[in-house]
């Protein structure tokens, strides 16, 4: 993958829009210039079997005209039935060679890294990139950890300097120049995008 395919990373599914008709947005953002997408369908209310699986071809078909990747959250069965273009894991949702193996070499695996030993681990095991935060709080995980700023971000870019790297976590219109100038290569975001009441300015934004 590109480095540049991570400079605004949305994550949407249906329970992050409340009312808010969730294709509709996702088109917008593409519209926009998004450069990544993750499907993360998860929680409460989070939609369930065929539904799930609908949804999904639904929102990667938009990404699909776009040129826009198309990642999936946890769900390595639904990547694999999609033909998704990657899949993201945290610590705790698969082995990470595991993943890779089921996947192929072909496909975009991204990992979630918290400290210097698991950067270490999606080195070694080949992650295409990390997802490092919370770097501000955030209300759209449940058990997001404490907000840890850019120190071990920063740390991450100079140890791995050929591995991208996205932010997540709080991040918005108004601050995502910080992850940007600790070493991230783009910012992943949630609520800044599917709360804004206009979806293509705030994608610009982070854009320029
Ligand atoms: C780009 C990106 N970075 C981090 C995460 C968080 O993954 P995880 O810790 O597995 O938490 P859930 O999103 O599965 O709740 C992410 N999804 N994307
Ligand atoms: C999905 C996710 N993962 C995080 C992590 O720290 O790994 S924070 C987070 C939620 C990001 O949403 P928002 O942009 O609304 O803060
Ligand atoms: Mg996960």
């Amino acid at each position: 993958m590109k480095r540049e395919q991570l400079r605004v990373y949305f994550i949407m599914g249906s329970t992050h829009v409340k009312l808010r008709e969730p294709l509709s947005i996702l088109e917008q953002a593409l519209d926009a210039g998004i450069t990544m997408f993750q499907f993360r369908e998860k929680g409460s209310g989070a939609l369930k079997g065929q539904a799930y699986e609908s949804f999904a071809r639904e929102c990667q078909q938009r990404c699909r005209s776009y040129g826009v990747p198309f990642i999936v959250n946890d769900d390595i069965d639904l990547a694999l039935k999609l033909d998704a273009d990657g899949v993201h894991v945290g610590q705790e949702d698969a082995a990470l060679p595991e993943v890779r193996q089921k996947m192929g070499s072909d496909k975009i695996v991204g990992v979630s890294v918290h400290s210097m030993h698991e950067l270490e681990e999606a080195i070694s095991y080949q992650a295409d990139y990390v997802g490092i935060g919370p770097i501000f709080a955030t209300k759209s995980k449940d058990d997001a950890k404490k907000p840890a700023g850019t120190v071990f971000l920063r740390q991450a870019a100079e140890r791995a300097p050929d591995l991208p790297i996205v932010a997540i976590g709080g991040i918005t219109e108004h601050n995502f120049q910080e992850p940007l100038e600790a070493g991230a290569d783009g910012v992943a975001v949630i609520s800044a995008i599917c709360e804004s009441g206009d979806v293509a300015e705030t994608v610009r934004r982070f854009k320029r």
